[in-house]
């Protein structure tokens, strides 16, 4: 009808305007750019081996929808190896990054040799590039590291001469099981959390990338149960340094330089390992980590009756000073702690501000804490002993390995509580007698 009505140069004009007026409202295309992500040469399908093409490889396994790809690759699944579903060349699939849409294509052709060249392409909005390498890229490689520490099976290690024997670490304490102070043990999180997340800022003050802490208190209060959680909660292999089997320098520098990143080093009891005699060499030798002198003292019992292994070829500061040195120049994420029953028989040198970062008093067992043990041994949040227990707790010293072992005693929870409260209230009355 409007051909029929309108003349023809109204007609063109009127469709000129109308295209005009498309042509402003439309979007341009925008330009797009592609990063091209090669498998290494050499590295085969199922090694792993292949850098940041199987670093993408696997992070795409978590974001790839298989209700939305006609076909996937399902590859690994040797030997324990996870599986890791992956697009089929010639595929793609979009990733959502703090709202930006990253696309990837799977690309394979022929490389040198005729040999078979993979690559993952990641194309987006131009205007997006330096989202693309500064966030997401590193995005990317820190969500597989994470994924890969979560799975690494734990080791604990010993020393045996020069050398760390190793055996698979199945402590089963977390910080969940952990019977402690709900506040403290939220810190002790909090400072890990944020050690983990620190790398640049060690980098840049030019700090060796370390962290200490001090656990002292009671024994049986839970000082190797907390070592154990916090190597299962950053997934770090543990290394338990017994000093008395250290003959000298060289073999304590060979220790310590053969521990791996990410890693924690404990050494306990660390007031029974210097002798005051010790000590006092300690202060004229700073610097001098350990003398050889292999001689050994007779074994004296504390008051709690542990016994006291004496120990003398090296020095407290020397000890300090040369894990300062070795790991300021070598290794990152270490993590050191020390153990000990009695904080006031520590070397001063252990307790100036910034040696240790941490000091954790582990105590004897609270309110808090025996629910935690409740909730562990029976998955309970209520009983009807449980006031009478608290105030008993509040009245009593008992430390949470007392409390356990009480607890183990029956499986039925009823029993094993009744236990627990005739076993404090039996304390309570000795300490009115005045045993
Ligand atoms: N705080 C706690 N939370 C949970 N369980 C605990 C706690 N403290 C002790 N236990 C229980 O008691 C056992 C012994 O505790 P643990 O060895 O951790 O104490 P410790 O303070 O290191 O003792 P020691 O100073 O004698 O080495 C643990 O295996 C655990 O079953």
């Amino acid at each position: 009808m409007a051909r029929e009505l309108l003349p023809h140069d109204l007609r063109a004009a009127a469709s000129w305007a109308a295209s005009l007026l498309r042509a402003r409202l439309e979007r341009p295309r925008a330009e797009r750019r592609t990063l091209v992500i090669k498998r290494a040469a050499g590295s085969s399908r199922h090694d792993g081996d292949g850098g940041l093409f199987d670093e993408v490889r696997q992070y795409l396994a978590t974001r790839i929808d298989p209700h939305s790809m006609r076909r996937l690759c399902l590859s690994g699944g040797v030997s324990g190896a996870r599986r890791v579903l992956s697009m089929e060349h010639g595929d793609s699939m979009t990733d959502v990054f703090e709202g930006v849409e990253f696309t990837w294509a799977s690309v394979a052709g022929e490389g040198r040799g005729g040999a078979l060249s993979e690559s993952l392409e990641l194309s987006f909005d131009a205007e997006h590039t330096d989202k693309a390498l500064g966030s997401y890229v590193p995005f990317i490689t820190a969500s597989v590291e994470e994924e890969r520490r979560q799975d690494r099976a734990l080791r604990i290690y010993m020393n045996e001469g020069s050398h760390w024997q190793g055996i698979n670490h199945h402590h089963p304490a977390t910080f969940d099981t952990l019977a402690m102070n709900p506040e403290l043990k939220q810190s002790v999180v909090a400072d890990l959390e944020r050690f983990l997340k620190r790398r640049d800022y060690y980098r840049r003050i030019g700090k060796a990338w370390q962290r200490g802490y001090l656990l002292y208190g009671p024994p049986g209060t839970g000082k190797s149960s907390l070592v154990a959680a916090m190597a299962n909660y950053l997934r770090f292999n543990l290394y338990d340094l017994d000093l008395s089997k250290v003959r000298g320098n060289t073999v304590l520098q060979r220790l310590l330089n053969t521990m791996t990143n990410r890693s924690i080093l404990v050494i306990e009891d660390i007031d029974c390992c210097f002798t005051s005699a010790s000590r006092e060499v300690g202060k004229d030798q700073v610097g001098d980590a350990v003398t050889d002198d292999d001689s050994e003292e007779e074994s004296i019992p504390d008051h709690w009756g542990t016994p006291q292994p004496q120990q003398h070829n090296i020095t407290l500061s020397g000890l300090l000073n040369f894990i300062d040195g070795l790991w300021s120049t070598s290794g990152e994420e270490r993590i050191i702690v020390f153990t000990t029953n009695y904080k006031d028989r520590l070397d001063p040198a252990l307790l100036r501000p910034g040696r240790m970062d941490m000091h954790v008093y582990m105590g004897y067992c609270g309110w808090e804490a025996f629910k935690t043990l409740a909730r562990n041994y029976f998955l309970i949040n209520d009983h009807p002993l449980f006031p009478e227990i608290q105030a008993l707790l509040s009245a009593v010293e008992v430390t949470p390995a007392e409390v356990s072992e009480m607890l183990l005693r029956s499986e039925d929870d009823d029993a094993a509580l009744q236990g627990v409260a005739t076993f404090l209230g039996e304390k309570k009355q000795a300490i009115g007698e005045g045993n």
